[in-house]
């Protein structure tokens, strides 16, 4: 089997989810390293951001969220309890939410935390390739918070996108996205591949992090969530092909790629730009 586009069925043609209905309050759990880049990406599409961790204001601020994001890129005893918490009210509340399975190939400990979050049901369960590939009991290559070269291989794709079709078969609710070259995403209707961005994508931090927070926006803005997962990477990826194709040297392209984010919206033109399909 191989996945070129030609043998993937098309996708439907999408609104331009932007400017996003309302402007939704995402709350982030989120990871030290990137939280300014996850923050101002929500501004920069028309979301509000809110980092709000603490077990004694969960409540305070699940009344007022459209929706939370939960990425456990950097853990401690407490966090973990926190996590935990607002993954809880998150399903008993019915409010959007998506986990970012940062390093789980690397912790056991993440993993662990991870399948024990997925029992609530998040909307979206999102990581890179070795990630998703661990989460869901594969091998994996991935080091540290990066995936690894023998995980983006077709074989080990088409493996993949079986192995999380088998996955949300078992777990209604619940959509999943492995980002890399190659995006898979799964969910009750089926395996859909995606395919824009470029390499350098994957060479600044907080890329995968960033996708977490627009899937989360476009939930918080109603989105259905397959859409939501297949607008929020092409979005990001096409912010992307365009910085790359006009910088030269990483700082410069992920600032382009950022700038982007507030500019590729404002024309309906982007949707044309996607690039992908449903196995
Ligand atoms: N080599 C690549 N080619 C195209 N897009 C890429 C590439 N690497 C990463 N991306 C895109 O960058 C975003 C972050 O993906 P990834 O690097 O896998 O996440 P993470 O930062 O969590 O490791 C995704 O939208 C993905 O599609
Ligand atoms: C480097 C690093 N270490 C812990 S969290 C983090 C950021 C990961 O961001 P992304 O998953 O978007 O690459
Ligand atoms: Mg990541």
């Amino acid at each position: 089997m191989t996945i070129d586009l030609y043998t993937l069925k098309a996708l439907p043609t999408y609104d331009n989810p932007f400017p996003l209905a309302k402007s939704p309050l995402i709350q982030c759990l989120t990871n030290t390293v990137t939280v300014e880049s996850v923050a101002n990406a929500l501004l920069y599409v028309g979301a509000a951001p809110v980092m709000a961790d603490q077990a004694d204001e969960m409540e305070v601020f699940f009344n007022q969220n459209d929706g939370a994001l939960i990425n456990i890129g950097s853990l401690s005893p407490e966090k973990i309890r926190n996590i935990l918490l607002a993954a809880r009210t998150a399903d008993e509340t019915d409010t959007p939410f998506v986990l970012d399975l940062v390093g789980v190939s690397a912790s056991p400990l993440r993993n662990d935390l991870a399948q024990e979050i997925s029992a609530s049901t998040p909307d979206v369960i999102k990581g890179n390739l070795s990630e998703m590939r661990t989460f869901c009991g594969l091998g994996s290559t991935g080091r540290g918070v990066d995936a690894g070269a023998d995980d983006q291989s077709e074989a080990a794709l088409v493996e993949l996108g079986q192995a999380m079709q088998e996955w949300v078969s078992d777990h209604a609710g619940t959509t999943l996205l492995a980002t890399g070259p190659v995006d898979v995403v799964a969910d009750a209707s089926g395996i859909y591949y995606l395919k824009n961005g470029v390499d350098n994508l994957g060479r600044f931090t907080g890329t995968g992090d960033i996708v977490g927070a627009l899937t989360t926006a476009l939930l918080g803005a109603g989105q259905p969530v397959l859409d939501a997962v297949i607008l929020a990477v092409s979005y990001f990826n096409l912010c992307g092909e365009k910085a790359d194709a006009t910088t030269r040297g990483l700082a410069d392209f992920r600032q382009a790629t950022l700038n982007n984010l507030s500019l590729l919206l404002q024309d309906d033109e982007w949707l044309t730009g996607i690039k992908g399909g449903q196995l």
